[in-house]
């Protein structure tokens, strides 16, 4: 990093015409203004009394570091490798699903500006664009999918196997949605997005789906998702069929438990997510980032741990790499950027974060994600540095 590239960072923000929101609570409110009270809720919740959304702030904001000086720092490397492929950044998009209540471009703008920034794209099971539409957009972008298991086992697989078939490189497959989490805004707001059609892309393409349904119609759509997307038989057996019927590398998403780690691995898991959604799942879970210390320490290594929930700045990235992640995924940020200025509000999320991240690697006092580790972080509950 430069002088002039470090001075240009908030340079180009201060002399941009319409300042575009900075910080994750100006982004927010400029998409509470922006998108309708249905959509905004759905995105902006957690389940229950929020406790668990409050817990992944509240985890972020007890960790302190202790910087470092002295270290020539002009040079930051904040490149990382996953299965075998580097990446200019730790971090990466979380799978969000139906992209098209933010905007009509939907997944098509996230994987373009997923393209653009060279880091890898999850789509989600529930997304408005097809798997075949996304990789369409955005063929030399790297992809990831998102599964949602399926009642209806072959659904499952056919999606895996449509993923494969179009070039996505990974399976990530979430475990803390076997049914939807109690999200009271939603109720509020009478707001069910399935049922707006916002989810329809992979199903209405999926063959094995589409002979499930007595008809094609729009209800009977809608009825077939509500019948499979809910999944609470999801077992290891599930895990360990799939692992054999795809070639894909497999990342578990939400594991939270060490015990469950050691498991993933044990049945000859890829990667693991530590994530609790967002806090849209189970209420009263723990924030992610206090979750991960014990994971780092049961996964030893073995394979990738990626985190989110959370990550609003680039300084909670930091401390999650400190703390042992390999990368973070961003959820709602780069969702209000989508909202608020569709592919290029993305990119200009992504990047903040990123500028602010590199700036602080510096400033902590290593010169490289890998470095981050030998960082001092302190829990503010204790003052003593060691
Ligand atoms: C609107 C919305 C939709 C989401 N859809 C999915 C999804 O389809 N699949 C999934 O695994 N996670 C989904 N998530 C969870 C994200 O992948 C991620 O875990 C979460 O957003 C991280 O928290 P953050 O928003 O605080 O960054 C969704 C999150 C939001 C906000
Ligand atoms: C049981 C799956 C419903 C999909 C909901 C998408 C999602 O993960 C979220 O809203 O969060």
């Amino acid at each position: 990093m430069t002088n002039t590239a470090q001075g240009d960072l908030l340079l180009k923000n201060i002399n941009a015409q319409a300042p575009f929101p900075i910080s994750f609570a100006d982004l927010e409110q400029a998409a509470a203004e922006k998108l309708a009270a249905g959509p905004f809720g759905y995105i902006r919740s957690g389940a229950g009394g929020e406790q668990t959304l409050r817990n992944n702030r509240a985890a972020f904001e007890r960790y302190s570091i202790v910087p470092r000086f002295l270290n020539d720092v002009s040079t930051i490397d904040t490149s990382i490798e996953l299965f075998g492929k580097t990446y200019p950044t730790p971090l990466l998009f979380a799978p969000v699903g139906m992209n098209g209540m933010a905007h009509d471009k939907g997944e098509l703008a996230v994987v373009e500006a997923a393209h653009h920034l060279r880091i890898p794209y999850i789509q989600s099971t529930v997304s408005t664009y097809s798997l075949e539409e996304v990789a369409h957009a955005a063929p030399d972008a790297t992809k990831w999918f998102q599964l949602y298991w399926s009642t209806n086992e072959d659904i499952a697989y056919s999606m895996a196997a449509r993923a494969e078939a179009a070039g996505f490189e990974a399976i990530v497959l979430t475990v803390d949605t076997v049914m939807l989490g109690w999200r009271e805004e939603d109720v509020r707001n009478q707001f069910s997005p399935l049922k707006l059609g916002y989810a329809k892309g992979n199903y209405i393409n999926d063959p094995v789906f589409m002979a499930t349904l007595p008809d094609h119609s729009f209800e009977s759509y809608v009825q077939g998702v509500l019948q499979n997307i809910f999944h609470p038989t999801l077992s290891w057996e599930n895990i360990r069929e799939l692992k054999r019927r795809t070639n894909l590398p497999i990342l578990l998403k939400g594991i939270l438990h060490p015990e469950d780690a050691k498991l993933a691995i044990a049945n000859g898991i890829d990667g693991i997510i530590v994530s609790n959604h967002g806090g849209r799942q189970l209420d009263g879970v723990v924030g992610s980032l206090d979750a991960l210390p014990a994971i780092v320490e049961a996964v030893n290594g073995q394979v990738p741990i990626i985190l989110d929930s959370g990550v609003y700045r680039g300084m909670d990235a930091l401390k999650a790499l400190a703390l042992g992640a390999d990368a973070v995924t961003i959820g709602r940020p780069f969702v209000y950027g989508l909202a608020l200025a569709g592919q290029e509000g993305v990119e200009k999320v992504m990047t903040n974060l990123y500028d602010e991240l590199k700036v602080s690697i510096a400033l902590a006092g290593a010169t490289s994600v890998k470095a981050l580790r030998n960082i001092t972080l302190v829990k503010n509950d204790r003052t003593d540095v060691k």
